[in-house]
């Protein structure tokens, strides 16, 4: 489906209103199929909007969205190949960690559930826990669960809404080794740039609900002055369009 060029996301002049508050304001970008995107802002931009009108949870006020070519609010079989990790995510609590995993592969209507659970597990370091009620894990523990989840049926297109939120330092490499071993195009919500660093390799940067500047790690680097840190060269980006 699709040329190997074409776009598996496309956000085109977007407006979404919360009541009276704006909270994206003619938002633009696109991502290449295969693409492994972060979206960057600070608190508040916009970044979780974008994520949920982009699986179809809410609708655009104004403009359009498109995921594989496709509105996906409208059209179900394109959320069949999304995989979506909302912030704070939590998965039935009254269910055990296999079981919420079975019964997700059931639901997306995997071949065999309780191989997907087995694999899922000890890909993310679940195995001992498959027993444990959702309500008994820590907080890292629940977040693995849900990223595994998010990626149980191997989604064409992966919405992330910081993935990393609750993991330690070893975890958060652990899911990190995962989720870039898959093929998948993907979209990472987050304000942390060290995480959009390890996770994809081009930033749109948004801010106030609009795209202010897009461009690669190395794009970010160039324009580093002297010793200066990427951080700071996105805090100044970040000021300049606040200004
Ligand atoms: N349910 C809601 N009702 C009213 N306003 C909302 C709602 N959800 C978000 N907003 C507002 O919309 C704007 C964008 O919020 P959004 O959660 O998309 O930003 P974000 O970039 O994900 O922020 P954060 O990094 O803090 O999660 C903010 O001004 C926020 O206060």
């Amino acid at each position: 489906m699709g040329s190997p060029l074409a776009n598996a996301i496309e956000v085109r002049d977007v407006v979404k209103f919360y009541g009276t508050v704006p909270a994206l304001r003619g938002l633009s970008f696109e991502v290449p199929e295969g693409g492994r995107y972060a979206l960057l802002g600070p608190n508040g931009a916009g970044k979780s909007t974008t994520l949920r009108l982009l699986v179809g949870l809410m609708k655009p006020d104004r403009g359009e969205v498109r995921v594989l070519g496709r509105d996906p609010a409208d059209d179900y079989s394109v959320k069949a190949q999304m995989g979506y990790l909302p912030e704070d995510a939590t998965p039935y609590l009254a269910l055990t960690v296999r079981e919420n995993l079975e019964y997700i592969a059931a639901l997306r209507g995997l071949d065999d559930p309780r191989d997907r659970a087995e694999k899922m597990m000890d890909l993310l370091g679940l195995r001992k826990y498959e027993n444990y009620r959702v309500s008994a894990l820590s907080r890292g523990n629940v977040q693995k669960l849900a990223i595994a989840l998010a990626i149980i049926h191997e989604p064409k297109v992966v919405f992330l809404d910081e993935p990393l939120n609750y993991l330690d330092i070893p975890t958060q490499e652990e899911v990190i080794g995962v989720l870039s071993r898959m093929g998948s195009t993907m979209l990472v919500s987050t304000h942390i740039m060290s995480v959009a660093g390890r996770l994809t390799d081009h930033i749109l940067m948004i801010s106030g609900g609009r795209l202010v500047w897009q461009g690669t790690f190395d794009d970010l680097r160039r324009m580093a002055k002297e010793e200066e840190p990427v951080e700071s060269v996105v805090a100044r980006l970040m000021r300049s369009v606040e200004a």
